[in-house]
């Protein structure tokens, strides 16, 4: 059971503050660019600072009204997490996922192109990634390219997606702005809250 008041301070389990939320934590899965669990995620849980979850709430809630919902890949992820991806990059004989999630890059220059960071808002607890899902049917809306293909079929702008894509796109990203967040313009499922309550600290707390 989740309980957000074992959580560091100003920290809560996003499901406790919006219930219809959707996950699929890739971190904490082998289905990620790497392809095994990754250090800190010790359970499937989505942890964001209150701010962001309060936040995230109302994009839930306008979606709620045209049958829609949010699933969230990532949200807090521990400065571990972030530390075992720079020691990944450098190691240039795993390519193991490389044809599913970075076809057309050298894994070196992920974090040179802004595709990983190595002082990530996530782990400032108030970035998330994400993506749109219809609550009736479970059926996981088409932007255009997957959740970390890291490619130029990902960026916001990219010109060759259908026209329903892009409008999918912009549906998602104009709903995060307007309740506060700010998008990656090379990523459509990134967003970090522009008033994040942390902006200076990264927290390294496993998920449990
Ligand atoms: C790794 C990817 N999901 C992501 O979140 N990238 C940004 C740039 C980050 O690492 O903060
Ligand atoms: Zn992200």
């Amino acid at each position: 059971q989740e309980n957000s008041g074992t959580l560091p301070k100003g920290f809560v389990y996003a499901k406790e503050v919006i219930p219809k939320l959707r996950t699929d934590l890739r971190y904490y899965s082998e289905n990620n660019f790497i392809g095994k669990p990754i250090d800190g995620y010790n359970k499937p849980k989505c942890i964001l600072t209150k701010e962001a979850a309060q936040a995230l709430k109302k994009v839930q809630q306008d979606f709620e009204k045209l049958g829609f919902g949010l699933l969230v890949f990532d949200a807090y992820r521990p400065q571990r997490a972030v530390n075992q991806f720079v020691k990944w990059a450098q190691d240039t004989t795993d390519t193991k996922m490389k044809n599913q999630y970075y076809p057309n890059i050298d894994k070196k220059d992920l974090f040179k192109e802004e595709y990983i960071a190595a002082k990530s808002g996530h782990s400032r607890g108030s970035t998330v990634d994400l993506t749109i899902v219809s609550l009736k049917t479970g059926h996981i809306l088409d932007l255009g390219s997957d959740f970390d293909l890291f490619d130029k079929k990902s960026h916001v702008n990219f010109k060759n997606v259908t026209k329903n894509q892009r409008s999918i796109r912009l549906m998602l990203q104009r709903r995060m702005v307007k309740h506060g967040f700010k998008p990656h313009e090379k990523e459509w499922w990134h967003f970090t809250l522009a008033k994040e309550p942390y902006p200076d600290t990264y927290f390294d707390f496993s998920i449990e």
